[in-house]
Formats: structure tokens, C-alpha cells, sequence
């Protein structure tokens, strides 16, 4: 039973920046800072209501630093692509930079790797193209925009509707100023690329080798290269063979793997060349033909789903606004909207005009049989005696309909009777031609008044003969009444209730006719226009869209006949590792590093790998195994020591720059 109100924990109140991003919760922390789910409070579309808040200490960041990081957002802000995840924002609050970015619900791949190792089971080889397609389109999309990731890795890409999505992107280049590094270091070894360790400069071909250890990850569950320590990974990276394919996925992917991780940037495909390797180019075929099917079986549902629910809502349109009918009253009225008053009020109108309608024929009919009563006086009574139909009952009162009104032709004339009476079948037919042979009187009966069967008058339902009159007895024209319409079939009694027509599009166009006389008002307008606006946001599928210009890109990507030209200069050029990244990420390897191995050992460590590593570059790897043995001496676990060799080998490069 939950605890009265007065007892329960005050909910502790939530921090919201920027006047508009509650913060929800901390999803954790990188080397740049620390994430946070935020909720939008600005965002009116519940499905980005939703984003990620990345908070960076900018500490020391100088004037200048700090304009440059502001402008590199704006730029960012730019890339609008569904495979990178959507920058948003940025704002500077107190000593944090903080970036709003895209959230996405499927976290990272890095995770996703994670549960596939727990489950011991594969990633389908399908899934694992369709996610390399989408990263090579996306890396492809970055590139020819002249912009570098330098930090691809598993941590850093996002799943969302199990659609990739590049993030991080740029947080790394807003942070790198312009310091001319000879060394890229940025990130995690495993995804580094061998011009990057052997300091030949970072350009699109390493963000191209990256995806490759993202491959290797994906189908092996295991980075591609691994080491005991930072510089086993180098070495591995730079000098030994290809790790081994793991069996179950093919050699046509296999082939893309090699290709893609060869070593010497100037062989290695573009994104975009990689795109055209035949293999990935027949599947990203291939998926985009699935996308579009699954996409125009869906619209072929939508189309239906929506023809019937229009038609029920029409339906209960039509329902909601009887009852209403019913129930007007003042209090009612009231609440109604102006929309409802309106229709009310033109069904109303249109009860009326066919209330009329009916008073009128009614009298009409009574003024005909008048004057038929009084002609008949003055005519030969034997004759008025042998009138075919003047005693006919019918025998099928089932097939009557309620009432309503019909206008059929006469000798080109349009004459308003009840409809639904009883017409005789066949036989009674015969029964009254007999007749009609013995009585020459009835013939002509037959003849002049009444209307052969018109298509229309299928089955039963005829106008009564008994309410017809012969056009001789009274040649005055029957002007047709106004308003007064002519039906075809399809408009049969059946559809009519109290006059008005009972089938909402039918309805539709019988209160058309008063439209006229109701000009709707501005309010009603408004209220019209309110309705559109809500149901187009309603239908506006964010998703649906991305899905669409995912197939846009394949097309493209198929399409595009030139490769993509090397990009060297402006790419080596496009930043470093600049100062501000690197203090962060020194400070947070220290901060994790002392955490796993206390900070005794961490200092024992820290010291002995500056010294074995200092002033030794390009270590071979007996010497790495002594250096591990070496390690094993002072600390309990040397694996756990990777961190602190990456400190060292960061604040290596610090120094070099200094
Ligand atoms: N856009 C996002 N959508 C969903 N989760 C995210 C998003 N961005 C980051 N995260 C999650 O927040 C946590 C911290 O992410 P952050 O990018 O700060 O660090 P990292 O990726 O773990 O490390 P690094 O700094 O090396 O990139 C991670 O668990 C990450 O999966």
C-alpha cells in the first residue's frame, strides 16, 4: 500500500538547463563528460521530446577556444543525415559546454556487441551488412562534407529503431582547436588506423579503418586487433597479419573485411568506393527494394486502413450528431462545439425543407384526388366500376419502406409520390393485362400513366398506381417542386431515415444543397482549421521519413559513378587533438585508472611505464613481454595496467607538442 502523501520522500526536484532540458537521468560517462537523458520541454512532438545533454568541462577553455567550439556547433548542427545522430543544440552553462543531441533508444553498439558475447549467439550476417551499409553511407555522407570522425568505435555508434546512427561526431572536433598534432591520437587504440600510429597524419581513409574494426566486431564479437597492452594493440595493428574470419560468415564479406583494412590508406577504398564493392552494393540493392516493398504494402494498408476509418468515423459522425439531434438542449447547445452547432443546425434545416417536401406533396396528392373524385363524378360510372387497380391491396407490406419521397418521370414529367408501394409480381402482371384485354378503358390506363419499369425500380418498390391519375383528367403541368431531387437507384428509400439520407456520404451531399444558406463562421472556420492542423501532426511519421531518405542515400550511393577524391591536406588539416580534449581525457584515465588499481598502485605502475616506454618508440614485442614481466613485479594485475599505458602514451604525446 503506498505511504500517505505527507509521508512520502519530497520528489527531489529536477535540474532543468537552458531554460527548457530537464535532466531525467545520467546515462553515463565519456572521455569528453557525462551524458544525461533530458526531456525537451520545448519539443511539442512527443517522439523528440526525449535527447541526450553532454556535459564537458571547459574548465581552462580560453576566450578564444570557446568562440571556435561555438562555431564548430553551428557547423554541426548542419550534418543532417539519418545515419549520424542529430545535433541539436549547444550552450555554454557556467564551466560546461553542453551539446544536445538525438536520442537513441537502442544504445550503443558496443552494448549490443556486449549481450550477443552473454547469449553466446552470432549476429546474422544480414543484419550485420544492413548496419555497415548504413555506417558507410553515413561516413560517406560526412566525408564528402569534409568533416572526420577520428573517433569511430563501438562506444560511439547508436542504435535507433535498430537503425545506426554515428554520434559523438564532431564532440571530439569541437574540442581539438587547431593544434598541428603530428600524432592524431584521439580515442581507444583498437579502432586505430597504421598511418594514424606511424604519425602519417589522420584523413578519411582512417575513419574508413575504423569501419573495418567495427566489421571485424560485429561478426567476431571481439575487436579485430587486441593486446595485452596499448602498444601490443599497436604493434598488432601496424605490423601482423589479418585476425582470423570466424567461421559462419561468408567470404564475400570476408573479401569486403580485407579490402577495407588494407594498410596502406592509398589502397584502401573511400566509403564511397566501398559502397560500390559489389557484394555490399547487390545487398544495399537488395535492401533497399525490401525497404521500398515493406514501405508500399504498408501505404497500400494505410490507404485501406484509412478508407475504412473514414468511413466509420463517418459513420459515427453521423450517429454522434442524431444523438446530439435528440438531445439539444440548452444545456447542450452550450457545450457543443461551433462545428456541431453548425451541422446541427443544417440537419435541422434539412428536416425541415423535407418535412416540407412531404406537407406539400401530401397536399399535392390530396388536391389531385380531388380533382380526380370530382372528374370521376362526371364520368361513365360502368368505367369507374372497371378500373384496374382501384381495390388492389398489397401482399408484401414487409418489402414497404419507412417513407421518403421519390420523384419518377411521367411522360417527361417529373411527379412526386410516396414511394414503396407494392408492385405486383409477374403473375398479377398477367392477371391485370387480362384485365386490361377485357377492359379497353384499363389499357389505356396502362398506357398514359404508368411509367414502364426504369432500371432503377429493381425488386418490389414502385410508386403506388392507386395514387396516379391519368394525364388526360387534369392537364394542368406538375411543376417539380424545388429541392426537390431527382434519385437514381443507388439512392433508394432504403438509404433514407426521416426523410434525410442515412448513409454519411449520401448525407454528405443531401446537406450540400443547404450549404449555401449556412456560410460558416470565422469561428467555425478556425475550429476547421484547428482539426487539420492536429491530424496532419498526427500523421506526420518522423520515422517514416528517415526510412525514406535512408533508400535515398542507397539510390544514391548506387547512382554515383565518380569516386570520391582522396582527401589529404584539408583533411590532415581539419584538426588535432587539441588541448582541451586532451586534458579531459588525461584526467578521466587518471580518475579510472587509480579507481580499478588504487592509487598505490597506479603511482607504482604509472612511474615504471613512463620509464620503460619513454624515449623507446617502436617497441618490438619481446620487449613488450618483458615490460609485462616487468609489470607483473609491482602490481597485482598487469592487464589492469592498460589504462595507465594509455595515460602514458597520451601525456607522451602532450609533451612531444609542448
Ligand atoms: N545519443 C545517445 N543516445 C543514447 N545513449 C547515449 C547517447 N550518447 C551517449 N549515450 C550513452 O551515454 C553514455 C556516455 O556516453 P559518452 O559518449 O559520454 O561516453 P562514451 O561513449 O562511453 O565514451 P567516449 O567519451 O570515449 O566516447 C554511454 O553509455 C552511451 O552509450
Amino acid at each position: 500500500m503506498p505511504l500517505p502523501k505527507h509521508l512520502q520522500k519530497p520528489e527531489k526536484k529536477k535540474r532543468v538547463l537552458a531554460n527548457r532540458y530537464r535532466v531525467e537521468k545520467r546515462l553515463g560517462s565519456g572521455n569528453f563528460g557525462t551524458a544525461w537523458l533530458v526531456t525537451d520541454l520545448k519539443c511539442k512532438d512527443e517522439k523528440e521530446k526525449l535527447k541526450v545533454l553532454k556535459e564537458i568541462a571547459v574548465g581552462e577553455l580560453q576566450p578564444d577556444e570557446t568562440v571556435d567550439a561555438v562555431h564548430e556547433a553551428t557547423l554541426l548542427r548542419k550534418l543532417d543525415h539519418p545515419g549520424i545522430v542529430k545535433f541539436h543544440d549547444s550552450f555554454l552553462e557556467g564551466d560546461f559546454f553542453c551539446i544536445i543531441t538525438e536520442y537513441c533508444e537502442g544504445g550503443d553498439l558496443d552494448g549490443k556487441v556486449a549481450e550477443y558475447k552473454k547469449k553466446k549467439t552470432r549476429i546474422p550476417e544480414a543484419q550485420v551488412v544492413e548496419w555497415i551499409i548504413q555506417l558507410l553511407l553515413a561516413v560517406q555522407y560526412m566525408h564528402d562534407r569534409r568533416v572526420l570522425h577520428r573517433d569511430l568505435k563501438s562506444r560511439n555508434i547508436f542504435l535507433r529503431n535498430n537503425r545506426i546512427k554515428i554520434g559523438d561526431f564532431g564532440i571530439s572536433r569541437i574540442l581539438m582547436g587547431s593544434t598541428d598534432m603530428a600524432s592524431t591520437f584521439v580515442g581507444t587504440p583498437y579502432y586505430m588506423s597504421p598511418e594514424v600510429l606511424k604519425h602519417e597524419g589522420y584523413n578519411s581513409k582512417s575513419d574508413v579503418w575504423s569501419v573495418g574494426c567495427l566489421l571485424y566486431e560485429l561478426v567476431a564479437l571481439q575487436h579485430a586487433f587486441e593486446g595485452e597492452s596499448l602498444m601490443g594493440v599497436m604493434y598488432k595493428i601496424v605490423e601482423s597479419n589479418l585476425p582470423q574470419w570466424p567461421s559462419g560468415y561468408s567470404k564475400e564479406l570476408k573479401a569486403v573485411f580485407v579490402r577495407i583494412l588494407e594498410r596502406d590508406p592509398a589502397k584502401r577504398p573511400s566509403a564511397s568506393e566501398s559502397l560500390k564493392i559489389p557484394f555490399i552494393a547487390k545487398q544495399m540493392m537488395l535492401i533497399k527494394n525490401t525497404i521500398m516493398e515493406k514501405h508500399h504494402s504498408k501505404e497500400h494498408k494505410d490507404n485501406i486502413n484509412l478508407e475504412s476509418q473514414q468511413l466509420v468515423s463517418a459513420m459515427k459522425g453521423r450517429m454522434h450528431m442524431d444523438a446530439l439531434k435528440q438531445e439539444s438542449d440548452d444545456s447542450k447547445w452550450k457545450n457543443m462545439t461551433p462545428r456541431e452547432r453548425m451541422r446541427i443546425k443544417k440537419m435541422q434545416k434539412a428536416d425541415e425543407e423535407a418535412e416540407r417536401l412531404k406537407k406539400a406533396s401530401q397536399q399535392q396528392l390530396q388536391d389531385n384526388a380531388q380533382r380526380y373524385n370530382q372528374n370521376r363524378q362526371s364520368m361513365d360510372p360502368y368505367e369507374t366500376r372497371r378500373l384496374p387497380w382501384a381495390d388492389h391491396r398489397p401482399t408484401r407490406s414487409q418489402t414497404q419502406p419507412k417513407g421518403g419521397f421519390a420523384t419518377i418521370p411521367v411522360h417527361d414529367r417529373p411527379y412526386t409520390a410516396p414511394m414503396g408501394r407494392y408492385m405486383p409480381t409477374e403473375d398479377e402482371d398477367e392477371e391485370e393485362e387480362e384485365d386490361e384485354e377485357e377492359n379497353p378503358f384499363g389499357a389505356r390506363y396502362s398506357q398514359t400513366m404508368i411509367p414502364s419499369r426504369q432500371p432503377w425500380q429493381t425488386g418490389t418498390l414502385v410508386p403506388d398506381r392507386t395514387t396516379l391519375r391519368p394525364a388526360s383528367f387534369d392537364d394542368r403541368p406538375i411543376t417539380p417542386m424545388k429541392n426537390t431531387m431527382v434519385y437514381s437507384r443507388e439512392y433508394s428509400t432504403l438509404d433514407f431515415k426521416d426523410g434525410v439520407p442515412d448513409k454519411p456520404e449520401l448525407a454528405e451531399t443531401y446537406y450540400s444543397q443547404f450549404e449555401d444558406e449556412f456560410e460558416p463562421s470565422e469561428e467555425v472556420d478556425e475550429e476547421a482549421d484547428r482539426t487539420l492542423v492536429a491530424n496532419s501532426n498526427m500523421e506526420a511519421d518522423e520515422d517514416e521519413d528517415e526510412v525514406e531518405d535512408l533508400m535515398n542515400c542507397m539510390q544514391n550511393a548506387l547512382d554515383k559513378s565518380d569516386t570520391v577524391k582522396m582527401q589529404t591536406l584539408a583533411d590532415t588539416e581539419a584538426g588535432a587533438f587539441g588541448p582541451i580534449a586532451r586534458d579531459t581525457k588525461i584526467k578521466n584515465l587518471t580518475a579510472e585508472a587509480i579507481r580499478k588499481l588504487g592509487e598505490e598502485q597506479f603511482e607504482r605502475a604509472h612511474s615504471y611505464l613512463k620509464q620503460a616506454r619513454f624515449g623507446k618508440p617502436g617497441e618490438n614485442q619481446a620487449e613488450e613481454k618483458e615490460i609485462m614481466r616487468g609489470l607483473a613485479q609491482i602490481v597485482e594485475s598487469p592487464t589492469d595496467c592498460f589504462l595507465v599505458d594509455q595515460l602514458v602514451f597520451l601525456e607522451y604525446q602532450a609533451s612531444m607538442t609542448m
